[in-house]
């Protein structure tokens, strides 16, 4: 894929082995790793739609990782990727004790600062409409911050009963923000749960935040030529 730079603002002297913008090649593509668990199968659900909606993007690749098995395979995967989607459960108000174990296995990543720069978003599913999903979100971002990753927010409006021309088919049909929310019956299995709107909003956060990485990594690109 190429492209060219129509402006980009010049600071300070020219380096003699300045580009033109002519030389810009935009990257070929960027990859996304959605690191989730999923205890009875509705989260991997989730997961799979946000890989769907990432890989769908020209020029990103989605990777599925289960953080249940945590090896060097994961933190090579996790470390080769431009982007990270954290997805879990919501149990007992918090992410599930699978996620968090994998988090803090990724302690000496943090302690060498290995994820900063990457950008993060984050998704969760649970029985209750609301279930205490918010919890689980903030606590991915802040996950994430530790990190010093740059969290992608949903970019949804709210959809469903926040207005009364809203129907349960809207995107965001339970009005998050901060992530990708989605709830699946207690009592209905994988196979139908979550469903199909909650689907497509997870595909919508997989596709922003893997437009949203190859935005910073053609930024990036840019900004050595003129550095
Ligand atoms: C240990 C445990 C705790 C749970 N806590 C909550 C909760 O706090 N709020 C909620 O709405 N649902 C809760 N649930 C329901 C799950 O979030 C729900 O069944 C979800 O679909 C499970 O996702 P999974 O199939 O990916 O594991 C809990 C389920 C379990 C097993």
């Amino acid at each position: 894929m190429t492209g060219r730079l129509l402006s980009l603002p010049v600071v300070g002297n020219l380096p003699a082995d300045y580009q033109t913008c002519e030389d810009f090649t935009m990257p070929e593509n960027v990859a996304v790793a959605v690191a989730f668990h999923s205890g009875y199968g509705h989260t991997a659900r989730q997961a799979r739609a946000v890989a769907a909606g990432a890989g769908s993007v020209p020029g990103a690749q989605a990777e599925l990782c289960d953080v249940a098995v945590v090896n060097d395979q994961l933190w090579e995967t996790l470390a080769s990727a431009d982007a990270i989607v954290f997805g879990t459960p919501t149990y007992m108000g918090s992410q599930s004790a699978v996620f968090q174990a994998f988090a803090e296995a990724s302690a000496p990543i943090w302690m060498e600062q290995g994820w900063a720069g990457k950008l993060a978003a984050g998704f969760t599913n649970s029985a209750g409409v609301n279930g205490d999903k918010l919890n689980v979100l903030v606590s991915l971002s802040v996950f994430a911050a530790q990190h010093g990753m740059n969290w992608v927010s949903l970019g949804l409006p709210p959809g469903g009963e926040y207005s009364t021309t809203g129907t349960p088919e809207d995107l965001n049909r339970l009005g998050g923000f901060l992530g990708a929310m989605a709830q699946s019956p207690s009592d209905m299995g994988p196979g139908d749960s979550p469903s199909g709107a909650d689907l497509r909003t997870a595909e919508h956060l997989g596709r922003r935040l893997a437009e949203t990485a190859l935005e910073q990594v053609a930024g990036r690109t840019a900004l050595a030529l003129v550095r």
